[in-house]
């Protein structure tokens, strides 16, 4: 026989998912899996070939992520990365205002905490997430459509690659709200901002413009989103037509004062329009899609191994020191931003924290009434 074909083979394609769609979900806390055809730059759908869009619905929570939705995001990325006709991948948010702003601080503050042995099981699918994304078979792009804070920072560094509204702002809050930045920002941060940098943003909780992040190069790129008479305007909350102030480095910089003032005044009259950062989506996953897909991902990979060398040996550990400060600084700071509204104050009083360590005070519910604000009368 000259040829191979009485070998016994089996056709068809298997299915390689490994959950239903059942778990994705359009109603709100949840998440929403797409497919989206890939545009070419005439505007004309590719037929066969699509994006898959991973959207976190949670807006009213400035989309926080619930216990459900990590385990959402998971399949999600699972989902694009089995499937063949996918390019790319999206990860997204619904609305104008928050890309994520992390963990429930809800759910931290009424369930998680006091639940160390809860919260261990919690950050096992937590660390899940972050590596389906950073395990996705496909190229994974951020669209950062607002605020990109604490765990959705982590989320978001997880991809490779971000391009946002430049009305995003980016930063951590662990330190403020009772936790550290352990689900990938201690890892992924030094090697995306200079150490110093990533230093004092890591552990300050300032939050960043996308422009300041853009120049400093966490972030590909950011565009406008806003129009005034038909024209494009940058963020006007941020100082973009000038590079230097009395000899200080002022592009990306947040205005002050008045101007400030003004600028918020605007933005709240306008709405956001993502025009142009669609558009950038889509020039990049058409990029992508004229490239061989095994030499794509193998140069991700090969630059994901470097993002990936400490995350995977510091969620080990970081997965149990998280669990166990559920019992300490995590179940002040979350109850204190979970009742801001009742006390009118969103952190504890961290003057009284210290002068009570000096005391050597037991860390009893004593010391903890001390330092939450009460609800006001
Ligand atoms: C600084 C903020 C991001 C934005 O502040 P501001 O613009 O003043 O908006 P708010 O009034 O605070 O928020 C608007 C409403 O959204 C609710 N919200 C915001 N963030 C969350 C959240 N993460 N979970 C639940 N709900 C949230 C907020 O309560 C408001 O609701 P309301 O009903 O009052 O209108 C600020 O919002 C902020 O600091 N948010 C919390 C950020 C945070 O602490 N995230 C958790 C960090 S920890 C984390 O993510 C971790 C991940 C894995 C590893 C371990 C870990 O800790």
């Amino acid at each position: 026989m000259s040829d191979i074909k009485w070998l016994p083979r089996e056709f068809g394609v298997k299915d390689h998912h490994l959950w239903g769609e059942d778990i994705f979900s359009k109603e709100a806390p949840g998440v929403i899996f797409e497919k989206k055809p890939i545009i070419d730059p005439q505007g004309n759908a590719v037929e066969g070939l699509y994006s898959a869009w991973v959207t976190l619905n949670n807006p009213n929570q400035y989309n926080s992520y619930t216990t459900e939705m990590v385990k959402a995001v998971i399949a999600g990325f699972h989902r694009a990365s089995a499937d063949t006709s996918v390019v790319a991948c999206v990860f997204t948010a619904v609305g104008d205002r928050a890309f994520c702003t992390g963990g429930n601080t809800k759910e931290y503050a009424e369930y998680y905490a006091r639940r160390p042995n809860e919260y261990g099981i919690y950050m096992d699918l937590f660390n899940a997430m972050v590596d389906a994304i950073l395990t996705c078979k496909k190229p994974t792009i951020c669209r950062v459509n607002g605020m990109r804070v604490g765990g959705g920072q982590e989320i978001g560094m997880a991809t490779d690659l971000t391009v946002s509204s430049d009305l995003a702002i980016f930063g951590q809050a662990g330190a403020r709200h009772g936790s550290a930045p352990d689900g990938g920002s201690t890892d992924f941060l030094p090697w995306m901002l200079p150490m110093e940098q990533a230093m004092w943003n890591s552990v300050s909780c300032e939050l960043w413009s996308a422009y300041k992040m853009s120049r400093l190069g966490l972030i590909t790129k950011c565009v406008p989103v806003l129009k005034e008479n038909g024209e494009w305007i940058c963020n006007p909350l941020v100082i973009t037509d000038k590079y230097l102030d009395g000899g200080q480095l002022v592009y990306g910089e947040f205005k002050a004062g008045d101007e400030a003032k003004a600028a918020k005044d605007k933005i709240k009259s306008m709405s956001a329009d993502f025009e142009r950062l669609d558009k950038e989506i889509d020039n990049i996953l058409w990029t992508f899609t004229n490239l061989f897909p095994g030499c794509v991902i193998k140069t991700i990979e090969g630059i994901r191994l470097k993002k990936k060398f400490y995350w995977d040996q510091a969620k080990v550990i970081n997965r149990h020191w998280l669990a166990a400060n559920m019992n300490g600084e995590a179940f002040l700071g979350f109850n204190a931003f979970n009742t801001k509204k009742l006390t009118g104050r969103d952190t504890i009083d961290f003057i009284e924290f210290r002068r009570r360590q000096v005391n050597g005070d037991a860390f009893d519910d004593e010391f903890m009434a001390a330092v939450l604000a009460k609800p006001k009368k």
